[in-house]
């Protein structure tokens, strides 16, 4: 027997972590299934904006560098997000530009850490940014090639002694599909190559454990799970153990040793430090900063069980509708989001959001549902899928409305 929306709401009242969904600032009138593309706003960012724009910006000026600690603020947001949510020990991530630039960074430090290996081994169907910055790189390491895989299940075959790097997902952005990380970086390590793992789809899914699965580099955004807001700054994880001997492209004078000596040669700093490239975002840092306290009102291993059951929810609720679900049914391969494939999908989350269910669509024709344990409960999962239902019974999808016009996203 499916639960009743009764009883969704009954499990909710009794979920400690129900009371952080006060902690958003959502629209009356929206379910929102899209925190795995642009996270929701926490009620106290704009206070916290402000309170950095008048009184760090307005008043304190350029004296705020030292006194606001903006010069620190990517590596103690890294060493807070490592912490609470990456199982990373301070000193090895930093909070700074966007995934795809920390990718590029990460990636060439990676490569220049494997003389002689010519691979960097991605997966054909990863998000494109990846295979366009492994591509970019590859250019520009004479020797290097990507390598494309038919998914990660393939890796085996395609790891031998000519792998240098290999680029993964931790969550696939398609399916939502789970790869377990510490066992795929085993494999990696055995071959003697290097393990980064793209954490876009899990960093503030679930609980990530960078040191425990000994990986050597990883990048993700702030802008989905983590809430910071739209074009957030990233972070990336550089394992301590590799960091005196990397050396990333984008040598800029945050990353110098001396960056207010004025060297006309560039000297890395120590440790992560040497990651970062240009002047940080203050701004963007500190919405960050915002959502992350958010964060750490809430334990990491709760929101994973809560998620799993939010997913596995959904997947039962619409077990009977005429959608293929994509998203694996094992809780240890399920990411945060589940996948339902339909050959009108546009039209269909188009529909869904015309009656303020807002998902999201992947062409072909994967509908994508995000849920985000802080601001979702079960009663919104199982109003969402009556939503679908009704949407699929009633045929409303086809009105012209809904057909597909290039949108953005
Ligand atoms: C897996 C993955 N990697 C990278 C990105 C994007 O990187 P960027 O923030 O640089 O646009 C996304 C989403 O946009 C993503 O889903
Ligand atoms: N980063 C995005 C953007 O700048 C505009 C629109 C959407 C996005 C996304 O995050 C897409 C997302 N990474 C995905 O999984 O498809």
């Amino acid at each position: 027997m499916t639960p009743t929306r009764e009883q969704c709401a009954a499990r909710d009242a009794a979920d400690p972590l129900h009371a952080l969904r006060a902690e958003f600032d959502l629209p009356a009138g929206v379910l929102y299934l899209d925190g795995n593309s642009l996270g929701a706003l926490p009620r106290r960012t704009p206070g916290h904006l402000a309170k950095v724009v008048e009184g760090e910006w307005g008043a304190g000026l350029i004296r705020s560098w030292n006194d606001a600690g903006w010069f620190h603020q990517p590596g103690r947001l890294g060493d807070r997000l490592g912490a609470h949510l990456l199982g990373a020990a301070p000193g090895q991530v930093v909070v700074c530009d966007s995934t795809s630039v920390n990718l590029f960074k990460v990636l060439g430090a990676a490569l220049r850490l494997r003389p002689g290996r010519p691979a960097l081994l991605v997966e054909r169907h990863a998000f494109p940014t990846d295979l366009y910055i492994a591509d970019g790189l590859s250019g520009l390491h004479p020797g290097t090639r990507p390598v494309l895989l038919d998914s990660a299940a393939r890796l085996d075959a395609a790891l031998d002694s000519e792998a240098a790097v290999v680029l993964l997902s931790h969550v696939d952005y398609r399916t939502g599909e789970l790869l377990d990380m510490a066992a795929v970086t085993e494999r990696i390590h055995a071959a003697g190559a290097l393990a980064v793992w793209d954490l876009c789809h899990t960093a503030g899914a679930l609980p990530i454990h960078l040191d425990a699965a000994g990986v050597d580099f990883a990048v993700g955004c702030g802008y989905k799970y983590l809430n910071g807001g739209p074009g957030a700054p990233a972070f990336l994880y550089a394992a301590a153990r590799h960091q005196a001997d990397a050396r990333q492209p984008l040598t800029g004078w945050f990353g110098h040793a001396r960056q207010f000596d004025f060297e006309p040669g560039y000297r890395p700093a120590e440790g992560v430090t040497r990651f970062l490239t240009g002047t940080p975002p203050v701004l963007g840092l500190a919405a960050l900063e915002a959502a992350l306290e958010v964060w750490e009102l809430a334990d990491p291993a709760a929101v994973r069980l809560k998620s799993l059951e939010l997913t596995d929810l959904f997947l039962e609720l619409t077990a009977d509708l005429d959608v293929e679900p994509v998203t694996p049914r094992e809780p240890a391969r399920r990411g945060s989001q589940v996948a339902l494939r339909h050959p009108d999908g546009h039209a269909v989350v188009q529909a869904l959001i015309a009656r303020g269910v807002i998902g999201d669509f992947r062409a072909p024709d994967l509908m994508r549902f995000g849920f985000t344990p802080l601001y979702l409960s079960r009663a919104d999962v199982h109003d969402a899928a009556t939503a679908l239902r009704e949407v699929l019974a009633s045929g409303e999808w086809r009105a012209e409305r809904f057909a597909r016009r290039g949108d953005v996203t």
